[in-house]
């Protein structure tokens, strides 16, 4: 017996302003798998991220979250069952940490006047902000955050509906390393914590890849070019290609590194 995905993109062509962005790309999410999008500036990432986390529809093609088939289901009560982290969050107040959190149970941008959390939302926001290992900085302010407290801030915020599914668009940029190596370290408890949740998280840089990603998908132009398990699709000639360069990979404790074939152009041309 197969479980079912979480996502089920058939297919899918995204076309704007008469400019293809995505064409025939094609992905299956299940439970508990951590899935990667790469590819160079302008593959079509972001794109692709907004069609799953229900953002846009598609021009052609079908897509399918949680079951629900974009084009059906009203887009705005599906995304409040998506966990979708954007590091471009537009929060204009200054909001403790704690706040922020619990903004995810409304899902809104600011804390709605007059709610106040039942307990157990309390008790969900205070448990995420130790998940995320923010205890010490729970009453920390917004605009005094560090960009990393930020990024696990917003990743706290977008589990308090316990979705089944977590999207992160870039979560490790403008992080510095420590930073990045926190994130990363708590990706991997959360994925610990909840071995159901499946998610998605784009990035150009394969250091930033949590040791916990299952699968990874490889875009270009638009295009699929290649996608399954991390360890088959993460070589270095399919990588030296998605990124139109020569690269040797390699895998460390888990963790991908990438260094520049030097030459390697040179002695092809
Ligand atoms: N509304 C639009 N109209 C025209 N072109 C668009 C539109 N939205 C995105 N694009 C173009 O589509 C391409 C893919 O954009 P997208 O942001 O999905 O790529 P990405 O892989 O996430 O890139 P990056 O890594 O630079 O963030 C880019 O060339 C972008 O300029």
């Amino acid at each position: 017996m197969t479980t079912q995905p979480v996502l089920e993109a058939r297919d899918v062509d995204v076309v704007r302003d008469g400019t293809p962005i995505l064409s025939e790309v094609s992905l299956t999410v299940r439970p508990g798998e951590h899935w990667a999008l790469l590819g160079p500036n302008g593959a079509g990432k972001t794109t692709l991220l907004g069609l799953l986390g229900a953002l846009t529809h598609p021009t052609r093609g079908t897509v399918e979250v949680l079951g629900h088939r974009l084009g059906r289901v009203d887009l705005r009560q599906l995304r409040s069952y998506v966990g979708h982290v954007n590091p471009r969050h537009d929060l204009r107040s200054a909001l403790t940490v704690r706040d922020v959190v619990l903004t995810g149970a409304t899902n809104t941008l600011e804390r709605v006047p007059r709610w106040t959390p039942a307990p157990e939302q309390a008790a969900q926001a205070d448990h995420l902000v130790d998940l995320l290992g923010l205890r010490d900085r729970r009453a920390a302010r917004w605009p005094t955050l560090s960009q990393g407290e930020r990024g696990r801030t917003l990743i706290a915020r977008s589990l308090m509906p316990s979705p089944r599914l977590l999207l992160l668009d870039e979560p490790a940029t403008g992080l510095d390393v420590a930073g990045r190596e926190q994130l990363i370290e708590r990706l991997d408890t959360l994925q610990l914590t909840y071995p159901k949740l499946a998610s998605v998280l784009v990035t150009h840089h394969l250091e930033e890849l949590p040791p916990g990603t299952t699968h990874v998908m490889l875009l270009r132009e638009g295009r699929r070019l290649a996608s399954g398990p991390a360890d088959e699709v993460l070589t270095s000639d399919q990588v030296s290609k998605c990124f139109d360069h020569p690269i040797h990979l390699t895998r460390t404790d888990g963790r991908w590194a990438v260094t520049a074939r030097r030459g390697a152009r040179r002695s092809a041309g």
